[in-house]
């Protein structure tokens, strides 16, 4: 997102606690703040020096099995992280925001693909903190006239496509980096977790949609809310779904790996099949996805694993 608003010569600012976060991953020339958003008085100080006008929200504990064992740190984190941030703006009169949410809010959705008022009934503590956080901002809409967009984001894959920028996670939790560490020989193997789930093959559907997209649906948003619209919500993805199964089937045809899998227990949390409409966001931001095809998504994830094996080695 840093990256996308230098090329496009806006100003930017970043603040976060490198909880997960990786300094070397903001060029020196942006200011950078190793602050928690918890902490208003640091956050405040950070608004009094910069002249903010926007904020995009990414901050956030965002793995669904930990949320599941440690679901206080999810409302400490990210629910009460967005009332401080909220406080913080209110009192410097900042009142646009673009957030990360998630389809995780959905929970195990009774139509598919999901829409926008698709109900909201999360099934792990990540997803319901990300709920509260919506309606945290709804309210401070109808109280301080606070307007904000959700981003409903389904599942983010992929890296810069010249290899620079990448995910690099302390913990690695999610799918495509897992399965592209296994062709690396960096693990022996992955785990498909779960194949009694109530899919076509019987392993989790999902909706991968590349990281470059949902930068350029974020500057689309700042862009709908400087033009002064209404606070709204939309759904990311391709409205293509893929089970595990299939996805280790399409990386090894990316990669030309044999990329070793065992079929084991379930993971706690995992809604069957998570596929997003996403025709809102494409009529009213003019949002269009370019990469379709996960064997695209992955190919670029793979650039940036082969060159980067150690992530961005700062730990
Ligand atoms: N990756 C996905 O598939 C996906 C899907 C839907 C939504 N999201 C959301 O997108 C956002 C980014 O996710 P990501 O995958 O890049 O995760 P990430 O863990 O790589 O990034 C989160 C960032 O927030 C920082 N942070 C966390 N808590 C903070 C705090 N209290 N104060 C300041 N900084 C803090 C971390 O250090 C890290 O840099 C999250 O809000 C997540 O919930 C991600
Ligand atoms: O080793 C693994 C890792 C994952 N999976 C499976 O792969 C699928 C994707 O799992 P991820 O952990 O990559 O992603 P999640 O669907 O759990 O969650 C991601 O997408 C969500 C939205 O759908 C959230 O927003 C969340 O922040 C983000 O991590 C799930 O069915 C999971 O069970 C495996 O089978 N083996």
């Amino acid at each position: 997102m840093v990256d996308l608003l230098l090329s496009q010569n806006k100003d930017v600012v970043v603040v976060d606690n490198l909880a997960t976060g990786h300094r070397q991953s903001v060029p020196a020339n942006v200011p950078f703040y190793e602050v928690d958003i918890r902490d208003k008085q640091a956050l405040s100080g950070v608004f009094d020096r910069e002249n903010i006008e926007q904020v995009v929200h990414f901050a956030a504990s965002s793995i669904v099995p930990e949320s599941m064992e440690n679901p206080l740190k999810y409302f400490d984190n990210n629910t009460a992280g967005m009332i401080s941030l909220l406080e913080v703006m209110i009192k410097h009169n900042v009142k646009q925001i673009v957030f990360s949410s998630t389809a995780a809010t959905y929970g195990d959705a009774k139509e598919s693909p999901i829409k926008e008022t698709t109900p909201q009934l999360p099934i792990n503590p990540y997803g319901l903190s990300k709920l509260q956080m919506e309606q945290i901002m709804g309210w401070a809409d109808q109280a301080y006239d606070l307007k904000w967009v959700a981003l409903r984001y389904f599942n983010v894959a992929g890296a810069k496509p010249d290899g620079s920028i990448g995910e690099d996670h302390p913990t690695e939790t999610h799918l495509v980096p897992i399965i592209l560490q296994t062709a690396l020989g960096e693990r022996d193997e992955i785990t498909m977790f779960g194949d009694d789930y109530n899919t076509p093959d019987g392993f989790n559907v999902r909706d991968y949609v590349h990281v470059m997209d949902l930068v350029d649906a974020h500057v689309l948003a700042l862009d709908y809310l400087a033009q002064g619209h209404d606070s709204n919500q939309f759904n990311l993805g391709t409205a293509n779904g893929y089970s595990v199964k299939q996805m280790v089937e399409a990386a090894r045809e990316a990669t030309g790996m044999e990329i070793p899998a065992k079929v084991g227990p379930r993971r706690p949390g995992d809604p069957d099949s998570l596929i997003a409409d996403s025709t809102r966001a494409r009529e009213i931001l003019g949002w269009a996805p370019k990469y379709e095809s996960v064997q695209e998504i992955i190919k670029t994830a793979w650039t940036w694993h082969q060159t980067h094996p150690e992530g961005y080695q700062d730990r």
